[in-house]
């Protein structure tokens, strides 16, 4: 049985977070487990409050399961601070992680903040580097850079800004930009680009978890990075095309892969 982890923060509304990427997991037919970083209680309109879990905590969870079962993959996402960052990274190189997919979370699609300002220096100098793929959308990619990227050709000059960081791929997410989505995925040698017709809905919710966990699924069953980014954009594209109108603010994306 293929399996992959996912270390993050918990969303009370179901639609981001360890639950999402369980959820798709489940769906792409991959065993699931987690490693709860923070609690928040959140639904489809905001976020409410977070309770950061103890380092010592998060440390031996992963090595609870790391230390038992092998893991195909692991999905980061919500880190909260400095220390938790640190105490991810130590945990994973020490058993010699592979497959690594990081989400650098920083601001839910309600506009709180996920990641002290403060972190972003210590997810480029320890984290970024052991990375896989990384997959920033662009305002994160800006926070990471310092830099502004409003168009395509900034997208493809900010990946490579980010390949020199150190992660074998980046995937810079292009669902903010005006208009029809692009993804760039850079390699450090070679773009791919991802054309996506935007679908016309406010039900985005957990996009980004929801394509990074299925990223490490796929990833989990033994495709390449860029094999797994095609099934994954395919995912998410089905997920937010089925995307359900709960709530009163951004709706989730739906997880039913074999109905759809
Ligand atoms: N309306 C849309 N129609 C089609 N594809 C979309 C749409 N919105 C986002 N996407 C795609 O979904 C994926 C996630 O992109 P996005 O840039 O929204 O990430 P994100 O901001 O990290 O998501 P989130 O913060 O909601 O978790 C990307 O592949 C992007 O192209
Ligand atoms: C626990 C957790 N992790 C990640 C996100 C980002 O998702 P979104 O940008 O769709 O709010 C979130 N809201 N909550």
């Amino acid at each position: 049985m293929e399996t992959a982890l996912t270390i993050a923060g918990s969303d009370s509304s179901g639609g981001a977070g360890i639950q999402a990427d369980l959820k798709t997991f489940s769906a792409l037919k991959v065993y699931g487990m987690s490693v709860i970083t923070a609690v928040t209680a959140q639904n489809t309109t905001g976020v409410r409050s977070i309770a950061t879990i103890p380092t010592n905590i998060i440390q031996d969870q992963m090595e609870a399961v790391l230390e038992d079962i092998p893991v195909g993959a692991v999905k980061i996402g919500m880190l909260s601070s400095s220390h938790v960052i640190k105490t991810v990274v130590s945990t994973l190189v020490n058993v010699k992680a592979t497959n690594i997919v990081l989400d650098p979370v920083m601001v839910s699609k309600s506009g709180h903040h996920l990641l002290e300002y403060e972190a972003v220096q210590t997810l480029k100098e320890d984290l970024i580097p052991i990375a896989t793929i990384v997959t920033p959308n662009l305002p994160e990619a800006e926070a990471i850079l310092g830099r502004k990227i409003l168009c395509e050709e900034d997208m493809k000059e900010a990946c490579q800004q980010l390949n020199e960081l150190g992660p074998k791929y980046v995937l810079l997410k292009g669902g903010h930009l005006e208009g029809d989505p692009v993804d760039v995925l850079y390699d450090g040698t070679e773009f791919h680009h991802f054309y996506q017709e935007r679908i016309l809905t406010k039900n985005t919710h957990g996009t980004g978890c929801t394509l990074s966990s299925a990223i490490a699924a796929h990833l989990a069953k033994g495709n390449s990075v860029v094999d797994s980014v095609h099934l994954a954009k395919e995912y998410i594209t089905g997920a937010i095309q089925h995307s359900i109108s709960i709530g009163q603010g951004h709706g989730p994306t739906h997880h039913f892969h074999q109905l759809w």
